[in-house]
């Protein structure tokens, strides 16, 4: 199969290692390289995206010109929410909903991709070390998920399908939110009865928001929800979690970001999420003090006696 991956960052070029030890023809394009993009996807029955959200609509417009295989499977593997959608009227767009209204957007003729998401539990750096993972792969048809699950899959990753994009795909970007909240936790030596509380209350504020979304609550149980929150909020890799413990020890966002090594999807997704939280009137009280915290609102010691304080509730 050949197969194109665009975005050379830490996600891609595993993913593309992995395609490539299942035999396919794998090419690789980034935007710091040289190769041209429509050279790259020409002819490619499969093209995974691994873009930071803030670079997607910029590679979906560059994309949307060139020629593209007929069959063509547009796999999205970013997890995040758009930045510059939602409003009282409507949701801000998942990343495949951005590409998914590019391509229709496009010149008249075009094939028009069907659309996959990969998520799950899969820090980049386990992965490349050979250390076996597990995913999930979503779309709106079985047919087109199986394609991809069929790429993807090996000895040391294996993937799932899953009809339920929407869940799969906002458990992906909603869980880098509480792995921020996690690693503030973590920094400040809160103790694992704290972190399983965060854990927990963070994944009943995920389907909150998901089940609003359309998603199934039950896809949120799976890798691609409890599953990604399981292997971020425990795991040093993980650049949400390091963004969170180095805002507890006192340091600025900046300084954090300085010596990030990659991206943290988690900064821009608390505050989509906190707009439409607040637009909607759905309660998600640890991604609104991640959010404070992120925006220099609070301290992380206030944002921890905020959630202490909370009005007493029902668990269910
Ligand atoms: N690393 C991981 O373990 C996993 C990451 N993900 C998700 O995959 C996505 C990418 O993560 P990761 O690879 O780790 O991040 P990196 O920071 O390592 O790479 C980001 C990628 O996005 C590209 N990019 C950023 N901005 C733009 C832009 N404006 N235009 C074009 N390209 C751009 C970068 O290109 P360039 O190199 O040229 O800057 C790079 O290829 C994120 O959404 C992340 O949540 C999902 C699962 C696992
Ligand atoms: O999504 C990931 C693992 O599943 C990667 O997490 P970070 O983006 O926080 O490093």
């Amino acid at each position: 199969m050949k197969i194109a991956i665009v975005g050379a960052g830490a996600w891609g070029s595993t993913l593309a290692e992995l395609a490539r030890e299942n035999g396919h023809q794998v090419d690789l394009w980034s935007r710091r390289g040289s190769a041209e993009l429509s050279t790259v996807v020409e002819r490619a029955e499969i093209i995974l995206s691994a873009i930071a959200m803030k670079g997607v609509r910029s590679v979906m417009t560059q994309l949307k010109g060139c020629d593209l295989a007929s069959e063509v499977i547009l796999v999205t593997a970013t997890k995040g929410l758009d930045p510059d959608s939602g409003n009282d009227v409507d949701l801000p767009m998942l990343p495949s909903q951005v590409w998914r209204t590019g391509f229709a957007s496009g010149a008249v003729g075009k094939p028009h991709p069907a659309i996959a998401i990969l998520s799950g539990p899969n820090l980049s750096k386990e992965i490349r070390r050979g250390l076996p993972a597990a995913s999930v792969v979503a779309s709106e048809t079985l047919e087109t998920a199986e394609r991809v699950q069929a790429a993807f899959s090996s000895h040391r990753f294996r993937v799932y399908t899953n009809l339920d994009p929407v869940g799969v795909e906002l458990g992906g970007a909603l869980k880098n939110v509480i792995a921020i909240a996690v690693g503030t936790c973590d920094g400040l030596r809160l103790g694992d009865n704290a972190k399983a509380a965060l854990i927990t209350r963070g994944l009943a504020e995920m389907i909150r928001i998901g089940t609003y979304w359309g998603a199934n609550a039950a896809t949120l149980y799976g890798l691609s929800g409890l599953g990604d929150l399981l292997a971020t909020c425990n795991s040093p890799l993980s650049r949400n979690y390091q963004v969170g413990y180095g805002l507890a020890q006192n340091k600025s966002l900046s300084q954090v970001l300085e010596a990030l090594e990659g991206t943290a999807e988690g900064i821009n997704t608390a505050k989509v999420l906190i707009k439409l939280a607040q637009q909607q009137n759905i309660s998600v009280p640890i991604s609104y003090q991640v959010y404070r915290l992120l925006e220099g609102e609070i301290t992380p010691q206030a944002a921890v006696e905020e959630l202490m304080q909370r009005h007493s509730k029902p668990e269910v």
